[in-house]
């Protein structure tokens, strides 16, 4: 039998005051596959994304992760889904100011009460890992965009998520970090048999997806299967 959907969307359209971002997206992910979404600036990538983290509430359409409603649940359960089996690499890395790198890497752990000096031993292999060990004791506002990137990327895989939601990961890397950033990503996810969302504007990065769809004002006018 299939394994069950990690994220469903159904029929999600979303406005922002007269913009209509997303028109009617309905989409699903197995666990373990990399599912690339594309299409030119302004198409409604990020919004989507953003759906399926629960960080917006479309206006109508229903979002599903790991097969639960995310109309239905609270603003705590929401958070600990995301904390617990969800990780979130956002545009421009969206590390938490007062911290340095080392805590940003470790905060999910640490928001789950594990062990500090445990869960900052575990964050500075993870540093080590996305080529960012020079940047523990780094605040955020002294890292470039592609150091915070990786410093986001630690992050989201320290927790061993079922599901990485990746919204232009690799963006401000140059193109070989960006394509060993990506690399590491893709090894993390199969080991653990996570899915990866990644929304791209980069055809390398889509091309090493499973799957693509592509949008256009909000609407998916293509899909392709890649692998
Ligand atoms: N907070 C907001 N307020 C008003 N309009 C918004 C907001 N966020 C996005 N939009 C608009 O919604 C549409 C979709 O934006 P979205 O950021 O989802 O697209 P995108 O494909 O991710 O773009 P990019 O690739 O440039 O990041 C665009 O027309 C954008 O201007």
């Amino acid at each position: 039998m299939a394994e069950n959907p990690v994220l469903v969307l159904e029929n999600i359209q979303h406005a922002y005051h007269r913009t209509l971002a997303v028109q009617g997206v309905s989409l699903s992910v197995r666990p373990g596959e990399v599912l690339a979404v594309t299409g030119p600036s302004g198409c409604g990538k990020s919004t989507l994304l953003h759906v399926a983290a629960g960080l917006i509430r479309p206006q109508s359409g229903t979002a599903y992760l790991f097969g639960q409603s995310l109309a239905a649940t609270s603003d705590d359960d929401r958070a600990r889904l995301r904390r617990s089996r969800l990780s979130l690499v956002l545009q421009f890395g969206q590390l938490v100011p007062e911290l340095n790198g080392l805590d940003n890497v470790a905060l999910p752990l640490l928001l789950e009460g594990h062990d500090p000096k445990e869960a900052r031993k575990l964050a500075s292999g993870w540093l080590e890992r996305c080529g960012a060990t020079e940047l523990a004791e780094a605040e955020p506002a002294e890292m470039s965009g592609g150091q915070a990137q990786r410093v986001a990327v630690a992050r989201a895989l320290i927790t061993g998520p079922q599901l990485i939601l990746a919204d232009e990961p690799t963006g401000s890397l140059d193109s070989s970090g960006g394509r060993q950033l990506l690399d590491l990503m893709l090894t993390e996810a199969h080991k653990a048999g996570a899915a990866l969302v990644v929304v791209t504007h980069d055809n390398t990065v889509a091309a090493r997806a499973d799957r693509e769809i592509h949008l256009l004002d909000g609407v998916i006018v293509s899909e392709a299967v890649l692998a």
